[in-house]
C-alpha cells in the first residue's frame, strides 16, 4: 500500500495545483526574518509553513475571546464565601515574550449576586491572553471579579512559573506567588484564614 503525502505550504494543502492567493499576515515576514537571523533556511522543508503558523498562533493568542463573563444569579444568602481554585492559565512575559503559567485561585463573598462558575476561568484567561507581568495579571483579575460580582470582597492568589527564569537567564525553577486582597480579605484576618 502506498500513501501520498500532500504538500502543505503555509498551512494550505496543495492538491495538484498552486496554493490559492491570499494576503500574507505581516507577522509572517517577521517570522521569516527571525529564522534567517538565527541561521535557519526558512525555505527548507520543515520550515516552509512555519511563518504562517507563527502568525496564526500570535493572532489566536492575542485575539482571545473570553465569551460572556457577566452572567449572574440571585444570591442565596448575603455572606457566602465562594472559592474557585486551581485555574491554570498561560500568559506571556512582557519582558522576554516567553510563556509563564499561573495557577489562579479566586474567592469572593457573594453579596446579592452570584457569578456563574465558569466565569472565573473566563476572566482569568482573558487577562492572561496578553503581554503581562504576574502582579498586573493578578490585579486585573481581581478588578474584573469585583466588577462582575458587584462584591468589594475579593481575593485573588496566583502561583506562577516563568520560562524566562527557568529556561534561560538564572535558570531556577522558583515559583512566584502573588495575591490581591480586597475588602474584608484585607481588613479581617479571620476572613483571610478562611481561604483554602
Ligand atoms: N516582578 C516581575 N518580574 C518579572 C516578571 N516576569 C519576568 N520578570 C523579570 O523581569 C526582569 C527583567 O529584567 P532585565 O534585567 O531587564 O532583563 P534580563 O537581563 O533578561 O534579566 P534576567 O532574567 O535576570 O537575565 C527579570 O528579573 C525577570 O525575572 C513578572 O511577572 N513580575
Ligand atoms: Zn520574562
Amino acid at each position: 500500500m502506498s500513501f501520498t503525502i500532500p504538500e502543505v505550504v503555509d498551512g494550505v494543502e496543495l492538491v495538484g495545483g498552486a496554493a490559492p492567493a491570499r494576503t500574507p499576515d505581516p507577522l509572517e515576514g517577521l517570522a521569516r526574518q527571525l529564522l534567517v537571523e538565527i541561521g535557519e533556511d526558512p525555505d527548507r522543508d520543515g520550515l516552509r509553513g512555519t511563518p504562517a503558523r507563527y502568525a496564526r498562533w500570535w493572532r489566536e493568542f492575542t485575539d482571545y475571546d473570553p465569551g460572556r463573563i457577566e452572567t449572574v444569579f440571585q444570591s442565596v444568602g448575603s455572606d457566602q464565601l465562594v472559592e474557585v481554585n486551581d485555574i491554570k492559565v498561560w500568559s506571556l512575559c512582557e519582558h522576554h515574550l516567553l510563556p509563564f503559567w499561573c495557577e489562579v485561585s479566586i474567592a469572593y463573598v457573594a453579596r446579592g449576586r452570584l457569578l456563574g462558575l465558569s466565569k472565573f476561568a473566563r476572566i482569568a484567561h482573558d487577562h492572561a491572553h496578553r503581554l503581562q507581568i504576574q502582579e498586573r495579571l493578578t490585579q486585573g483579575i481581581a478588578d474584573a471579579v469585583v466588577e462582575a460580582s458587584g462584591s468589594p470582597d475579593v481575593a485573588v492568589r496566583a502561583t506562577g512559573e516563568h520560562l524566562c527564569m527557568t529556561m534561560r537567564g538564572i535558570r531556577t525553577g522558583a515559583r512566584m506567588n502573588t495575591s490581591v486582597l480586597r475588602g474584608v480579605f484585607q481588613s479581617d484576618p479571620q476572613m483571610r484564614a478562611r481561604l483554602s
